[in-house]
């Protein structure tokens, strides 16, 4: 090697010093020598480290469940685990049915809770001021009361006929009692609390009342420890005597349901009731959890849950939860997808940023039957609103830019039904203009506002990936799926490339 050019800084830097002795020289090339192994060594860490991350990453797919509360991410996920682990899916099917049970007692205590005000409300009114009311539900005035609107006044404007109850309701009442703790029971067999400060949705078509805490919606921090905690009792995980008192509990709730049944059945049936719950505006199917109608099956004592039964049960995520799915079936076979459930209403949404590193895709879920309901943690949000501030902002980080983005227009069955009913569009969206009011034309007018959001907000040109969905219906989902799943495969490959 000659002598370093004069002009080369670096050459300059590294060349040995001019009067070099042989001694200096031989340390030098020592050092110089084990300086390369160092190197070389950490060169092959690096090279090694990268396989297995790559390995990993490649074996691994990774997808974050996004979207408001209530919007059907739970629900996306639990279609997942029945079409792509059917195996693991089957064994976890029973520990549904604590939930489903618990969801169908909360419906009928809420009921019974507005039972309550309304009959309080009767024995406590005056009877010339009642038989005033009674009048005017036959006046052609307006009626409108002023400040809280309660029971009374809604009956009063209400073009209906008076609520009239019973000793058979006082009585059926008196009988259902017992619910009031099984509800705790269940709760309590489930590890869940109930002491959100989200109001019940059947609540909400409730007035405000004292009762009101005992129909809060349960919500779950883990997905892990209510199964874990139902599977140790079936498997024999628990010492003897802890043992002993679930599965009394268990039979206990089982008894308590199936010697309440025709007494549910009766209080939902009644003729007053159903009055009181069409004063009050409540329409069932959009209740999330909502199981009266199947009270005969349910609250049996050889209950067992169906897929169907237990994509439609509620239960609120809290937090973010990680679910492995090992996938047996399809192109994906053979991989574990690491899916993440997270809790959707406001205060839950800081939680979700950190999991938008490394992650494939996103599932955003829109419900598009709520353009006219209000956010149960915010009443002066619209829901729709909402949804669409939320996809501006997934769509606008930057830290995922390079992730696939798959947009389900969830709740079309409820959109459907909703706008069936003679509820319009444009009375809530204004530029909704004078489209025609079906849920075709709706979902492609809102499926064009999420498009042009990503258009303009997107930090690059991407694709916009839309389904429009009903994920509590599992045969039409499993097929969605298919398509969702070979497009996350595709992205997740491209990125292990790019490793
Ligand atoms: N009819 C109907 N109900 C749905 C649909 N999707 C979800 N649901 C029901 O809506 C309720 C709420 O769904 P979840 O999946 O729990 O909602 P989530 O987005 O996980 O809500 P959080 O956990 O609060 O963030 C459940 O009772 C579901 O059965 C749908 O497409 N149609
Ligand atoms: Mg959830």
């Amino acid at each position: 090697m000659g002598a370093p050019p004069e002009d080369d800084p670096l050459a300059l830097a590294i060349a040995p010093p001019p009067n070099e002795t042989a001694e200096q020289r031989e340390a030098r090339l020592n050092a110089e020598a084990e300086a390369r192994r160092i190197s070389e060594k950490i060169d092959e860490q690096l090279r090694v480290d990268k396989a297995a991350h790559r390995k990993r990453r490649s074996q691994t797919v990774k997808v974050l469940l996004l979207g408001q509360s209530e919007s059907g991410k739970s629900t996306t996920l639990k279609n997942f685990q029945i079409t792509y682990s059917p195996n693991t899916w089957a064994e976890e099917r029973n520990s549904w049915r604590t939930v489903i049970q618990l969801n169908l007692v909360r419906n009928i205590n809420s009921i019974l809770n507005m039972l309550a005000e309304e009959m309080a409300n009767t024995a406590t009114s005056d009877p010339a001021a009642d038989a005033d009311a009674d009048a005017s539900d036959d006046d052609d005035g307006d009626g409108e009361g002023e400040g809280e609107p309660s029971a009374a006044a809604t009956r009063a404007t209400s073009p209906t006929v008076p609520l009239r109850f019973t000793d058979r309701h006082a009585l059926l009442k008196l009988r259902l009692t017992p619910l009031r703790g099984l509800q705790h029971d269940l709760e309590d067999t489930l590890g869940v609390s109930g002491t959100d400060d989200i109001e019940h949705p059947l609540q909400r078509a409730s007035t405000r009342s004292p009762a009101r805490r005992t129909s809060q919606e349960a919500f779950i921090r883990s997905h892990t420890s209510w199964k874990s905690k139902l599977r140790s009792v079936s498997e024999g995980n628990l010492d003897g005597m802890s043992k002993r008192y679930r599965e009394a509990k268990t039979r206990e709730a089982m008894e308590v349901l199936a010697g309440c049944k025709d007494d549910i059945r009766e209080v939902w049936e009644d003729e007053m009731v159903q009055e009181m719950l069409r004063q009050r505006k409540f329409v069932t199917e959009s209740v999330p959890g909502f199981f009266l109608n199947d009270v005969e099956r349910i609250a049996a004592r050889d209950y067992e849950p169906s897929d169907n039964d237990i994509v439609r049960a509620r239960l609120r995520t809290m937090g973010v939860q990680e679910y492995g799915i090992k996938f047996q079936i399809g192109p994906a076979a053979g991989t574990e997808w690491l899916m993440y459930d997270v809790g959707g209403s406001r205060t839950q949404r800081a939680a979700w940023f950190p999991y938008f590193d490394d992650c494939d895709a996103i599932i955003f879920l829109a419900p598009i039957s709520c353009f006219d309901e209000r956010l149960a943690e915010d009443r002066k949000v619209n829901r729709l609103e909402d949804s669409y501030m939320l996809w501006r902002l997934v769509c606008s980080s930057k830290l995922l830019q390079n992730t696939q983005m798959i947009l389900f227009l969830n709740k079309y069955d409820l959109l459907d039904q909703k706008l069936k009913r003679g509820v319009k569009v444009n009375d809530h969206v204004r530029s909704y203009g004078d489209r025609p009011n079906d849920a075709e034309t709706a979902s492609k007018y809102f499926s064009q506002h999420f498009r042009e959001i990503m258009k303009r907000h997107s930090p690059q040109p991407r694709q916009f990936r839309v389904h429009t969905t009903s994920v509590i219906d599992t045969k039409a989902t499993a097929v969605t799926l298919g398509i969702v799943e070979e497009g996350i495969l595709q992205a997740h490959l491209r990125s292990v490339e790019l490793i």
